[in-house]
């Protein structure tokens, strides 16, 4: 998906030029590409409105002729511009770059459904709670402290996840996952593409808070500390999620589990496959099988996504609940955590029972049965 990268005029004039770079302008302002196009149009015409960068507020407007460019330049730089919300326009003359400077371009397709993506064990099911099971998480979970990493607030329940070892602390069991979502987890077992659902143990949370903008470091989430299965459900606002993977033979970068440090830019080596999907709010992902250990997964800084032509602003806030299985640690099985103490007792019960039996056995054979 290639836009056309103009670079950013240097010095105040800048050079005369039919491409104008326009600030205070774009999609995450509230203006779309079709009312910025049919404004400058009337300038003469106009080859193509693109996004200057990532923030959605710059635009270039590439016009056929630089008279056009620069009747439009004089009439709107500087002044609020009437027919594009009363937005003060900052507009500079803009430069297609040339080819041997062109940066890569880190952008692909996005996808909409996790099968177009060919990544084995990887699945996404839209609409996974409604509307106002999503108000209630994310009400349910705004009451409770989060904690303020570098970029974005988290939560941990079950297990905290340490970011220093990038481990849990098997030794230090916080408690049940709690109860509000304990109707996603019973949803889970009820995935009939899941076959062997009754297997399905998920005993961690890990709520995140991402402000607008802000994206997760390519990983693949520690091995050593989860096993199994990952659930990843999104509320509040979406995102892209992007997936990458070395071939054969190509060393990949250490395993960046949960880390708080800065997205890298994306790997464009031809050795690298890489892939994008949507996530919107309230939809789950699964990580599984190869998504899950041979594929990073990383979301990328951005304040607007192109998903099939389309700017897609991220919202305010992104807030998701990734549930992992802690390695090693086989209490808390779905189908429903409410019904988790329960399980809990009657296999405490049964050992005891098995226990208790085997030592009469032991001592009185099995004549006493
Ligand atoms: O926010 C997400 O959906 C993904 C989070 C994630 O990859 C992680 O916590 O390891
Ligand atoms: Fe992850």
């Amino acid at each position: 998906m290639g836009l056309p990268r103009f670079a950013r005029p240097k010095g105040v004039d800048g050079k005369s030029s039919p491409n104008l770079y326009v600030a205070n302008c774009g999609p995450a302002v509230g203006l779309s590409i079709d009312a910025i196009s049919s404004v400058f149009s009337t300038f003469g015409e106009v080859n193509g409105v693109y996004a200057a960068d990532e923030s959605g507020t710059r635009v270039i407007v590439s016009y056929i002729n630089e008279n056009a460019a620069q009747a439009a330049l004089k009439a709107l730089h500087g002044r609020p511009c009437p027919d594009l919300g009363g937005r003060f326009l900052h507009i500079q003359y803009s430069i297609l770059q040339p080819p041997k400077q062109v940066h890569t371009n880190d952008s692909i397709p996005v996808s909409l459904v996790a099968s177009e993506l060919n990544i084995p064990g990887l699945y996404l099911w839209h609409d996974f709670v409604t509307a106002k099971e999503e108000e209630e998480l994310l009400a349910a979970v705004d009451d409770i402290p989060w904690r303020c990493l570098a970029k974005r607030k988290v939560q941990h329940y079950g297990y905290e996840f340490l970011y220093e070892t990038r481990n849990v602390n098997t030794r230090q069991h916080m408690g049940e996952l709690p109860s509000f979502v304990s109707f996603i987890l019973g949803r889970i077992a009820l995935i009939s593409d899941l076959g062997d659902a009754a297997n399905i143990v998920l005993n961690q949370l890990t709520v995140n808070e991402y402000p607008s903008g802000v994206g997760l470091s390519p990983h693949i989430d520690t091995h050593s500390a989860f096993e199994g299965l990952i659930f990843s459900l999104s509320l509040a606002g979406p995102c892209i999620m992007e997936f990458r993977r070395h071939s054969e033979g190509v060393c990949l970068p250490k395993p960046n589990s949960d880390t708080e440090s800065k997205a890298e830019s994306p790997d464009s080596s031809s050795n690298v496959k890489r892939r994008a999907i949507y996530l919107p709010p309230r939809s789950l992902l699964l990580l599984s099988g190869e998504a899950r250990y041979a594929w990073h997964h990383y979301i990328p800084h951005h304040k607007v996504d192109l998903v099939k032509d389309s700017m897609i602003r991220r919202g305010s806030r992104r807030v998701s609940f990734t549930f992992r299985k802690v390695r090693g640690i086989h209490f808390f099985v779905v189908p429903s955590a409410g019904l988790a103490s329960g399980f809990v007792c009657l296999q405490f019960i049964l050992c005891m029972y098995l226990i208790a039996l085997k030592i009469l056995i032991d001592l009185f054979g099995y004549g006493f049965l």
